[in-house]
């Protein structure tokens, strides 16, 4: 191998060959100087093929290289063949003249053109190339770094290329800041270790590029890890950030997501740290949705693959607002990469830097792999939003459901629904229209009164203004099962615009959404309301529990509404009973007669037709009175008939009067009581006992309100009301054939039973009181007490005439009394069959009345009617007490005395 400093050796040699002496002198000076040349040449040849890192290789400049020849600093720099460009690669800090500049940092960071009049020197040549800077630093497109080394001293260079098979790898560059250091000794003997140093050069670089591979590798590995992680949306870019960021120099990134329709992307996860969150429309980005078409969009999908976007090549007015405030925020190039897999909607990655060229083909591919593991990170996430979705959708529902259980009125409602629908963030405002009960119109019944536009005059009127259903928006949203969406700019568009719809635009409520709430097949209303998301579950199991509270509350506040009008009306009742009974004097206040005066209250107003029924003197006549008094007609006085006390042909004239000569002995026109009672009303007394022909007549006029006089050919018609009373059992005629039966369904509208006075013995003591104090005031008599003994003994009498019979005997009573209290009773005695002796045991006064009252009930001991019932004590005991008093059916099923 030759070596060019034995070749001066030899040239030296040569110069000196003068004399022998000198020769061997010269000789001996060269070969030891070769040898140690050798030596030292040997030595860097070992450490440099030792060199395995940029510090070893920095070593050989700084200490073996530096001990030979004089220089200031080197830097090895590499070079890329496909961008025709060079960099620097190694570089001896400690040694470098210009560490202390500024620039250094992006000197360092840079890229230079190999055509640029310093490197293009050398590169290509084999040899190194030395030259003084001031001849070529005036050259345009001189490299930034030579220029700084000049200012910093520099004056001298020299480039060494780096070969490996036969290609320019790089170049080691050399500095001095004295001129002439670089001398062709230097120069030989730096060409003599340059295949040394490229070899070392590619190790170290290959070493690095693999070293960086698995530290790649590794960030990618533990983003994964992390990935695997993350549960929530948000969550997502700051895990990869924070390991892609070593890889990648973007500044911040973005993901978005396809709409339902494939047509539109809108913001799906934001970097925490985007520079764009300063300005004021970044709230607007977020929510925007924006077509796929956008020109931006456009560009990514269709390729496989990451997609790089010079930013400043788009025209920025027809950009989307994300991308312009992207750009304001400095960013210049983007990367656009569709997430791979099959997604429902389609998710991507956008990264952008603030420098064109950023995203190289090492960044595309990091970006490329990181998209794969973000898919499915993504795929966790939505699966787990959905589970969480779910479990809020329930627990609101049910929050809802609970507050609406508790809804009584309008205003509950109103609560429970402003509650709710405010937890649906995304909602503007809201109105619910109810169905009128025409069925043709619906009326706003609540809306959200927190809106901003409650108090603008067209939001007042949409509310106090009925709208027709059929108006093309409430009539479709009542047909559909689904939720309906209306985009108020389209609706504005139809030939005619409901006058609501006008008022949403003016409100700029953009998107209404109509549901309608219904219970059952039975539609309630709609539900209008702004938003921009809806959650189909949550917003339909809102309206389902709605429409249930709404029919609530409309029952329960026509329960209130009917309550307080039954309220008013038993006030009234309440008010009619009591001038009823003070008015009728009818005396009785136990549950038996209460029962009386609720029915008579009742009727009394209306102009039905009533049948008293019950025993004789039980006050039927009384109760009819009553009633005529309670009623509008109570100005005209009642008439009345007894039926039974006058001859058929009689009572005929009688009810309906006869023309003179009708009949013998009609000389002269007579007024029937038909007639009489006309707007009054007639009292029919005792109408068991009318005759049957008679009762045709009758039903004739009850059902036509009119009839001839006897003998008389016009027709008259009256405006009668009728009261009958009977004490026979009607049924029990008509079933003998002894009355009619269309006359008795025409008078038994309104039957009123009066209970015997047996059944009402609270009642005894106050009638009897009531008597006294009428007869003593009638006749002058001063009886003003009964006895306790008298009442008792009233008490057990069984009254088979009834109050008629106690009235008459307080009358007899009063007349054989002496002083104020009435102390002896005169009971009849046929009665009790026999009279009630001093002599007799109690036992046998009691066996007596057991058996009498017996007898009077026809044998029958219990039930109502029984003697039990009369006797008022259980029928057990009655039981009882007949077996101990050896009382048999001989003794009272025999004819009674
Ligand atoms: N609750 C009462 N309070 C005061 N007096 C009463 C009461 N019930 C009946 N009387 C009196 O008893 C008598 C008989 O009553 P009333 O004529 O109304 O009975 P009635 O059922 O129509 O009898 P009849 O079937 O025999 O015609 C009357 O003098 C009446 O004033």
């Amino acid at each position: 191998m030759e070596k060019p400093g034995f070749l001066n050796v030899i040239d030296d040699f040569e110069n000196q060959l003068t004399d022998k002496k000198n020769f061997l002198k010269v000789l001996k000076k060269h070969v030891s100087c070769y040898e140690n040349e050798k030596e030292v040449l040997l030595e860097l040849s070992n450490d440099i093929t030792q060199v395995r890192t940029k510090i070893d290789l920095i070593t050989v400049f700084s200490s073996r290289l530096k001990s030979l020849f004089y220089f200031t600093h080197a830097v090895v720099s590499l070079v890329d063949k496909q961008q025709q460009t060079y960099y620097p690669f190694l570089i001896d800090r400690e040694a470098l003249q210009i560490k202390h500049r500024d620039e250094l940092p992006s000197l360092l960071a840079s890229r230079f053109f190999l055509d640029d009049p310093f490197i293009s020197q050398a590169h290509g040549s084999d040899m190194p190339v030395s030259f003084l800077l001031d001849d070529i630093i005036h050259k345009p497109d001189i490299p930034g770094f030579l220029k700084v080394n000049y200012e910093c001293g520099i004056k001298e260079a020299m480039i060494v290329p780096l070969k490996s098979k036969m290609e320019t790898i790089g170049h080691v560059l050399m500095y001095s800041d004295r001129i002439g250091a670089f001398s062709d000794d230097f120069k030989a003997f730096i060409s003599m270790i340059s295949s040394q140093l490229s070899s070392a050069v590619s190790n170290i670089k290959i070493n690095e590029e693999i070293e960086f591979k698995e530290w790649v590798n590794e960030v990618l590995l533990d983003i994964s890890n992390n990935l695997a992680t993350v549960r929530h949306r948000k969550d997502l870019l700051t895990v990869v950030n924070a390991g892609l960021k070593k890889l990648v120099k973007f500044t911040h990134n973005v993901m978005t997501i396809l709409d339902e329709t494939g047509e539109n992307y809108q913001v799906y996860v934001t970097d925490p740290d985007s520079p764009t969150q300063k300005f004021p429309k970044y709230p607007e980005a977020l929510m925007r949705s924006n077509p796929v078409n956008d020109g931006v969009y456009t560009a990514a999908s269709g390729s496989e693959g990451p997609v790089v976007l010079d930013m400043t090549s788009f025209d920025l007015d027809k950009a989307p607002l994300w991308f312009k405030l992207n750009y304001a925020a400095g960013a210049r190039e983007m990367v656009i990469n569709l997430l791979p897999g099959k997604a429902e909607r389609e998710l991507s990655f956008i990264l952008f830097a603030d420098k064109k060229g950023t995203f190289d083909a090492a960044a595309l591919n990091i970006i490329e792999r990181i998209s794969s593991q973000l898919f499915t990170a993504a795929s966790n996430i939505a699966a787990n939003e959905e589970i969480v979705n779910k479990e809020r959708e329930k627990s609101f529902l049910l929050n809802f459901s609970h507050d609406i259980a508790a809804v009584r009125s309008k205003y509950d409602f109103s609560v429970a629904v402003e509650k709710a629908v405010k937890k649906l963030s995304s909602v503007k405002g809201y109105i619910i229209r109810l169905i009128d009960n025409d069925g043709v119109t619906t009326s706003s019944y609540v809306y959200d009164s927190t809106a901003t536009f409650i108090n603008d005059p067209g939001f007042k009127q949409m509310i106090a203004t009925r709208f027709d259903i059929k108006d093309g928006i409430q009539d479709k949203v009542l047909c559909s099962a689904e939720p309906i969406l209306f985009i108020t700019d389209q609706e504005m568009r139809r030939p005619v615009v409901p006058q609501y719809v006008r008022t949403w635009s003016d409100m700029g409520l953009r998107k209404m959404i109509g549901v309608a709430l219904r219970t059952g097949s039975k539609d309630l209303g709609i539900l209008f309301m702004e938003t921009d998301v809806v959650n189909l579950p949550i917003l339909k199991g809102i309206c389902a529990q709605i429409s249930t509270a709404i029919s609530n509350v409309l029952v329960n506040e026509q329960l209130i509404t009917y309550k307080s009008m039954l309220e008013v009306e038993n006030d009234h009742l309440k008010e009619q009973i009591n001038t009823i009974y003070n008015s009728a004097e009818i005396v009785g206040s136990g549950p038996e007669m209460q029962q009386v005066y609720q029915l008579m209250s009742i009727v009394a107003k209306t102009n039905s037709t009533v049948l008293l029924m019950g025993e004789t003197g039980t006050g039927k006549e009384l109760v009819a009175r009553g009633v005529h008094k309670g009623s509008p007609r109570k100005d005209k006085l009642m008439v009345k008939v007894n039926c039974a006390a006058l001859p058929a042909n009689l009572i005929e004239s009688e009810l309906f009067g006869h023309e003179r000569g009708a009949f013998t002995g009609a000389f002269e026109r007579r007024i029937g009581k038909f007639e009489q009672a006309h707007n009054s009303t007639l009292f029919l007394d005792e109408i068991g006992e009318l005759p049957l022909e008679l009762q045709v007549k009758l039903l004739r006029v009850i059902q036509e309100r009119e009839f001839e006089r006897i003998g008389g050919k016009t027709t008259i018609k009256v405006d009668v009301r009728i009261i009958a009373a009977t004490n026979r059992n009607l049924e029990e005629e008509v079933n003998a054939g002894r009355f009619r039966a269309d006359l008795y369904y025409r008078l038994n509208v309104f039957p009123i039973s009066l209970p015997p006075l047996r059944k009402r013995i609270e009642d005894i003591a106050p009638l009897a009181n009531y008597f006294l104090a009428r007869h003593s005031k009638n006749t002058g008599i001063k009886v003003t007490s009964i006895s306790g003994k008298v009442i008792q003994e009233l008490k057990s009498y069984p009254w088979p005439g009834n109050v008629r019979e106690l009235e008459h005997l307080l009358e007899r009573s009063v007349l054989l009394t002496n002083g104020s209290t009435l102390r002896e009773i005169y009971l009849p005695k046929t009665r009790f069959g026999k009279d009630l002796s001093v002599n007799q045991t109690l036992e046998e006064i009691e066996r007596a009345h057991i058996i009498q009252t017996l007898k009077i009930c026809g044998g029958k001991i219990a039930g109502s009617g029984g003697a039990a019932d009369v006797l008022g004590t259980p029928s057990t005991t009655l039981h009882a007490k007949m077996k101990k008093l050896k009382i048999s059916k001989t003794d009272y099923l025999s004819q009674a005395s």
